[in-house]
């Protein structure tokens, strides 16, 4: 996948269309996403949001049932061709859940994890991947002394920090966040935040986020998804002070529903 010859779409999704058995989840969903920047979701409870999101990298596509029509375009291929290589796809597209999941192993071997099934074993290469991934989410100095201890043993939002270094130590192109701060206190949120902000330098990050204040606050242009269909999507103050669709106002103002 040479993302180099790129347009500045990273991706470029086309009538995207998935069922979950007979549920229409996604509706012809025309999506272009820009490279280094942020680009959030917003949408009731169930419109689709992160099935979107689990798309992208089809972390949805092993689920019984489901079935999904249109494009991806991802680094100039439609990744829903049958022939795309899921291993190599996760490598460039990352993720991060809702809660930090950390495996039950130690800080290190968490974060080598990703560059270990991608098959570098020297130390030393591992070392720098490892210490680079855990400086770029300014988790490195408060772990430096413990990296064989217990990632479960880390608060939550250090958990959190922790992902995100396993997903940027394959070094990928995109992160895709999935309601990253949802289970943090306000002082961990901020920090999440405030990373997400220094990392679209690097990559380009896609996050669903429940909380409107968070998309206005870190996102570059916002997507508003109502029932499956992509109603709005536009620049993030556009969005937030004059939105074109009478539902995305609704929405944002608080009267939806
Ligand atoms: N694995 C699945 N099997 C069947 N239906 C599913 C599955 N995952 C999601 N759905 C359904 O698809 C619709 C969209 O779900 P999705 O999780 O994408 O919404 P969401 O906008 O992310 O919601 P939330 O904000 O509550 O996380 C919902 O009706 C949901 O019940």
């Amino acid at each position: 996948m040479a993302i180099q010859t790129l347009t500045r779409n990273i991706f470029d999704v086309k009538d995207l269309n998935l069922w979950y058995g007979d549920h229409h989840a996604l509706k012809g969903v025309y999506f272009p996403i820009q490279k280094k920047e942020v680009t959030a979701m917003i949408g009731p409870s169930g419109c689709g949001k992160s099935t979107f999101l689990k798309t992208l990298n089809l972390m949805n596509k092993m689920i019984p049932n489901v079935k999904i029509t249109g494009e991806v375009n991802f680094a100039g291929q439609n990744i829903l061709h049958s022939k795309t290589d899921l291993v190599e796809l996760r490598k460039h597209v990352g993720m991060v859940f809702q809660k930090g999941n950390p495996f039950p192993q130690s800080i290190y071997d968490n974060v080598a994890y990703g560059p270990r099934i991608h098959g570098i074993k020297k130390k030393k290469h591992l070392d720098e991947l490892v210490i680079k991934a855990l400086m770029d989410v300014a988790l490195w100095n408060e772990v430096k002394d413990r990296l064989n201890a217990p990632a479960l043993g880390l608060s939550g939002g250090q958990q959190q920090r922790l992902c995100i270094a396993r997903a940027l130590a394959t070094k990928p192109d995109v992160l895709l966040m999935d309601e990253p701060t949802s289970a943090l206190d306000p002082i961990s949120t901020l920090k999440i935040e405030e990373l997400i902000f220094e990392l679209k330098e690097k990559y380009t990050i896609v996050i669903v986020t429940h909380n409107m204040q968070q998309a206005a606050r870190v996102s570059d242009r916002t997507a508003f998804f109502l029932m499956g269909e992509l109603i709005e999507f536009a620049e993030t103050s556009k969005i937030f002070s004059t939105p074109k669709d009478s539902r995305t106002e609704d929405y944002i103002t608080g009267r939806f529903g």
